[in-house]
């Protein structure tokens, strides 16, 4: 997918990223037609996810502590994980079969700079992060009451939007931040300053 191979080469992704995608893509055509992960299961349609997923590497700020609300089967949090392993990440998923498998995709690629937290984001303590990420769970304002608990001070929130945002945006009354739009997609980022 020349698309796909693009970005990894802006975003200076290497060849290890590239093997942790097939694993990736292997162990989840395997997991999802068992445990109804994730609808999409076609190759082209893997990899159009995890384009999804990283695309706002372009734009935003680099960042040392990242958590992804409602990662469900990997979209954004473990893909994040996957291209960058310095960055500790934790992935809040609720649902026990989403866990298993976040833990097998980690455990196979050896990527102990993740934790997977099986809870809602709501009873999670003890964690604070400078990155909240979020795809497909949620409304902007709930999102951002809801992380109160786990965000730094100077904490940026990255939020995979659809098109319907600026209701969104001025019901969580936001000042600071800026959309990035993908064909469909509307990237949110609100910069913590
Ligand atoms: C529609 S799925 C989206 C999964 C993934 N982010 C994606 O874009 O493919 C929503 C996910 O959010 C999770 N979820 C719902 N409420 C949550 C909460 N309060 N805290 C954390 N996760 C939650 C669900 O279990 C589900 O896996």
């Amino acid at each position: 997918m020349i698309e796909f191979d693009k970005l990894l080469e802006e975003l200076n992704l290497d060849k290890e990223f590239n093997f942790r995608c097939e694993t990736f893509i292997t162990l989840l055509q395997q997991w999802g037609k068992v445990h109804n992960l994730s609808g999409r299961l076609s190759k082209e349609d893997i990899i159009e996810n995890i384009i999804d997923s990283i695309y706002p590497l372009k734009f935003i700020n680099s960042y040392e502590s990242l958590a992804d609300i409602g990662t469900g089967a990997g979209y954004p949090g473990l893909i994040l994980a996957m291209a960058n392993s310095k960055v500790k990440t934790y992935l809040i998923e609720p649902r026990l079969k989403r866990v298993s498998f976040l833990n097998f995709v980690k455990n196979s690629l050896g990527l102990y700079n993740i934790e997977v937290l099986a809870k809602r984001v709501e009873d999670v303590e003890n964690i604070k992060v400078d990155l909240i990420t979020s795809r497909a769970v949620t409304n902007t304002k709930l999102l951002l009451d809801l992380t109160q608990n786990i965000k730094k001070d100077q904490c940026s929130y990255l939020f995979y939007k659809g098109s319907l945002l600026n209701d969104e945006i001025e019901e969580a009354k936001l000042n600071n931040y800026k959309v990035v739009n993908k064909e469909d997609r509307n990237y949110l980022y609100i910069e913590g300053k």
